[in-house]
């Protein structure tokens, strides 16, 4: 299986073409994405043909389960299939798990220098995100973790998040609290979880626990859900960036069509053979 290592803002990920997905798929997620016996990323990512837009792309996490949508993936996918010339256009529409997102190259020198992705509307319904919550939306609810009172907000980009402000992101947050709140019952679906220091009106950090694969430099979806989060509870205004460990995403809500759009880079690291 001939693969290209790629990432977004140190989220990295193999990426494959394919015809088709194959039966051993989550099998297979967890050995190429070990990073001591296997090619090591957070993520195997199938670019696959589509019915209903130019392509389709399918994320598995490094735990073998399949997420509905990945931010930096989608802007991996988009620079893949310009470099290896799938298509010529700069325009793409993607199918997801979560729908169809029109992906935008900005290209210099015949290099892709960014990708723009309009990542549709947020999803607030509390049952919907999923939480156990039938609020709309499901904004500060309180989550006891060991003894300590956190807040959260649910947002749904496809895939579920809970983002946590606090003053200060203490180190034992991501890595110890992240995997509890992953799990809780409050999510039937498990959560992606962010935790988030407010900079300014248009700057917050950003540190993040992913669903099935942990700790990660950066995730798309969760920044989106943090901007859309960080304006609901009025702690900025619907324009942000979000500063991660790997880098830095420009998100916007655009508030007339109600859908949020995600600008970053996407790399690539290497390519290389997978034998099956
Ligand atoms: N890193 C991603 C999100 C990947 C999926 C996530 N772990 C999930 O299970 O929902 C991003 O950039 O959005």
């Amino acid at each position: 299986m001939k693969f290209t290592k790629m990432h977004g803002l140190g989220n990295d990920f193999v990426v494959v073409n394919e015809k088709t997905v194959p039966t051993d798929v989550l099998d297979l997620a967890v050995k190429v994405c070990d990073r001591n016996f296997g090619v090591g990323a957070d993520g195997l990512v199938y670019i696959l043909p589509s019915e209903i837009a130019d392509f389709q792309m399918r994320i598995f996490n490094s735990d073998g389960t399949e997420a509905e949508q990945c931010g930096n993936a989608i802007r991996c996918v988009a620079k893949y299939i310009y470099d290896y010339q799938l298509t010529a256009a700069t325009e793409i529409n993607l199918e997801t798990k979560a729908g169809i997102q029109a992906v935008s190259l900005t290209v210099v020198d015949s290099k892709v220098t960014a990708v723009r992705v309009n990542m549709g509307s947020p999803i607030l319904e509390g049952e919907k995100v999923p939480t156990i919550f039938n609020e709309n939306p499901v904004i500060e609810k309180e989550i006891m973790i060991d003894g300590t009172s956190l807040c959260f907000t649910a947002v749904s980009m496809g895939n579920p998040h809970a983002v946590i402000f606090v003053d200060t992101i203490e180190n034992h947050f991501v890595k110890g609290l992240g995997p509890i709140i992953e799990k809780h019952e409050y999510f039937p679906r498990k959560t992606n979880v962010e935790f988030v220091e407010i900079l300014n009106q248009s700057e917050v950090n950003m540190h993040v626990w992913e669903r099935g694969c942990g700790e990660t430099l950066a995730c798309g979806t969760g920044a989106c859900a943090t901007a859309v989060a960080a304006y609901l509870t009025g702690r900025t205004g619907p324009s942000v960036t979000v500063r991660l460990k790997g880098g830095d995403l420009f998100i916007e809500w655009d508030q007339e069509q109600n859908v949020v759009y995600m600008t970053g880079p996407s790399t690539v690291v290497f390519t290389g053979t997978w034998l099956l």
